[in-house]
């Protein structure tokens, strides 16, 4: 599902308990914060009962014990008072740590979600999107569970408390006061639609806005090149007035709805003021009753304007669970074999949802019986369209028939556009083929589990990505654990890596191999940034490497020493690699030609000279470019 698509509805019950994978050990504190709460409340409450006392006896026909009555009153008061700020403090105590803990996990659960998502789920997600439900959309959950949601049933409930005890004091006031609730209880069903609609666009805009940033900042270098800051600039200001019309929009909806909260009982005020007054020179009402009642109305004011806000607040909260669930609830489509994998079941735990189950199958530990790692590699009548294809159109990858000899260096060469990037990726299962089998060491991708898959097929692309960390982490990144273990064995490793890359270069940083090279590694030149990504790739000891056209940033003699190093060091290990440039084409054992979503030859460079004509028009066209160069 893509963000654009309607998000599942569900209702309020629904989307907390969406929340429950988090909730481990929170909602024993939860309930305790709010029977503290609630306490306060009724604390709060107690207050006006105390006065009607003292009123009362004040006030009463023969005075007695007017005075002691107020020294008792005070001290209720002080002690009611004292009572209502501890339970306040506890509310926050039980509450706070908890509501910090479920933020974290979801954080976490969202992180682990979309490491275990396809490729294809983030082409089609935007990352503001990702992003503005990692941040911004957790932050209102916390401080929702820590406030809203336990002030908004405290609060509900001491109003109904308060209003029964309204009915206590005076039943005609009381009377008035809820004649004057109906308007707001009607305005508030339309209030939860229109306010609902209105929250979900506005976290979705700050999202695109988020997306817009990120681009923006990623693309700086083309903005500014292309002078277009000012026209990003049109565009971003644009996206960001329609945000701020939406939230103008929604913080109108609540204004409207919070003033007629606060205002309705206002009006009612001078009225019930006027009636009380006569009902108690007719005898219909004691004094005190009518100064408890008014403080009532006094102590409900506050929750009685403040529920609106808390309303509005649940319901952003709710959106932003919603629109958690949305991506978290995505089935990963490449996964594990059932039971291969205790991280998936962790991944499916941690965010289980209704009619997961049958999915939840408990890892046994054992792992399925697989082959040696010797370094095959096949593709056997291999179909592929990417999910997001254009409806009715032919695969991208038709009958797709390549077998490689363990050990062997095999080009990929072809049209642009023919497929050979897709065909790749399609070895670690970072796309699924749509019909037909990839092997590796004679056994279909999809048998391995997946960490094994891509422990035994490392991968470079053309466009390297590098972290923000050190050049040392960047390369040892898909290292084995074993080698990792073990300082000298891992400095080898980095070593060997390195020279194989021809990036050498890297020692030269700063601090070394140490060097923190910047965000994807924009402090360097293309060149290095492919020379340490492939670094990275042999470093990972695979036994099937698939190259992407890694060198393209190279010159010709360092891209033909690359090659040349590589057949050397990894003389056992089989190596695809789309490659553009003849001289780097010739070192390969075989090469293999592709068209149209389709291998159409296969031969050694010589051979295919000989006898296909498209491979001598890629050739001869790779040559022309060669040489404008
Ligand atoms: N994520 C995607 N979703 C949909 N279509 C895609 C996606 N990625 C690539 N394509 C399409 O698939 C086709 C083949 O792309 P691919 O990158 O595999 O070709 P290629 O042979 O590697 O090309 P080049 O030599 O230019 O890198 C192209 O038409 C491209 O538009």
């Amino acid at each position: 599902m893509s963000p654009s698509a309607a998000s599942t509805p569900r209702t309020l019950r629904e989307s907390v308990q969406g929340l429950r994978p988090y909730l481990d050990g929170v909602l024993w504190r939860w309930v305790c914060g709010l029977l503290a709460a609630l306490l306060s409340g009724l604390a709060a409450l107690a207050i006006p009962q105390v006065i009607q006392v003292l009123v009362n006896n004040v006030f009463s026909a023969d005075g007695s014990g007017g005075r002691s009555s107020v020294v008792w009153a005070g001290v209720v008061l002080l002690v009611l008072g004292l009572a209502e700020a501890l339970f306040v403090w506890l509310r926050r105590v039980f509450i706070l740590p908890p509501a910090s803990d479920v933020e974290n996990r979801a954080r976490i659960g969202l992180y682990r979600r979309l490491q275990r998502l396809p490729v294809a789920f983030h082409d089609a997600w935007p990352s503001g999107q990702l992003l503005s439900r990692a941040q911004a959309d957790l932050g209102l959950v916390r401080r929702w569970i820590a406030f809203g949601s336990v002030m908004f049933v405290v609060d509900s409930l001491v109003i109904v408390v308060g209003v029964a005890l309204l009915f206590t004091l005076s039943w005609q006031l009381a009377l008035l006061y809820l004649v004057a609730a109906v308007p707001i209880i009607i305005r508030s069903f339309s209030f939860r639609n229109d306010f609902r609609t209105v929250s979900r666009l506005s976290q979705d805009q700050a999202g695109d806005l988020a997306t817009t940033v990120e681009e923006s900042v990623h693309g700086i270098r083309i903005l500014k090149a292309f002078g277009r800051g000012t026209t990003a600039l049109e565009g971003f200001r644009t996206q960001a007035s329609t945000l701020q019309d939406t939230e103008v929009r929604k913080a109108g909806l609540l204004a409207s709805f919070v003033a007629m909260v606060v205002a309705l009982p206002e009006v009612v005020l001078g009225v019930g003021l006027a009636w009380g007054v006569y009902l108690v020179a007719t005898g219909q009402m004691m004094v005190g009753a009518l100064a408890a009642f008014f403080a009532t109305t006094a102590v409900l004011a506050r929750p009685v304007e403040s529920v609106g806000q808390l309303l509005g607040m649940t319901l952003s909260a709710k959106t932003a669970i919603d629109r958690h669930l949305d991506v978290i609830s995505v089935r990963p489509a490449i996964t594990s074999p059932a039971g291969t994998d205790p991280e998936e079941a962790a991944s499916l735990g941690a965010t289980r949802l209704d009619g997961d189950a049958d999915e939840m199958a408990p890892p046994s530990g054992a792992l399925p019986v697989l082959p040696p790692s010797a370094g095959g590699l096949a593709f056997r009548d291999v179909e592929f369209r990417y999910p997001d294809a254009a409806e009715g159109t032919a695969p991208l990858l038709r009958g797709v028939d390549l077998e490689l000899i363990p050990g062997e260096t095999m080009a990929l060469v072809g049209t642009t556009g023919s497929g050979k990037s897709t065909l790749l990726q399609l070895v670690p299962r970072l796309y699924e083929a749509t019909s037909g089998r990839v092997e590796v060491d004679g056994a279909d991708v999809r048998d391995f589990p997946l960490e094994e898959l891509r422990r035994r097929v490392a991968v470079a692309f053309e466009e390297p990505t590098l972290f923000s960390d050190t050049v040392r982490n960047n390369v040892l990144l898909g290292a084995p654990a074993d080698v990792l273990a073990d300082e000298e064995k891992a400095q080898q490793l980095l070593d060997m890596a390195l020279d194989t890359a021809q990036a050498g270069f890297a020692r030269a940083l700063p601090d070394g191999l140490d060097t923190e090279i910047g965000e994807e590694g924009l402090s360097l030149s293309g060149g290095q940034r492919q020379r340490l990504a492939l670094a990275r790739a042999i470093a990972a000891q695979p036994k099937v490497l698939v190259l992407d056209d890694p060198l393209s940033a190279l010159d010709v003699r360092t891209e033909e020493a690359v090659t040349q190093r590589l057949r050397e060091v990894l003389a056992d290990t089989t190596t695809l690699v789309v490659a553009h440039r003849p001289s780097t084409v010739a070192l390969a054992d075989r090469v293999a030609v592709m068209a149209d979503g389709r291998i159409v030859d296969v031969g050694t460079h010589l051979e295919l000279l000989a006898r296909s004509a498209a491979y001598r028009d890629i050739i001869s066209n790779a040559e022309a470019e060669e040489a404008r160069a």
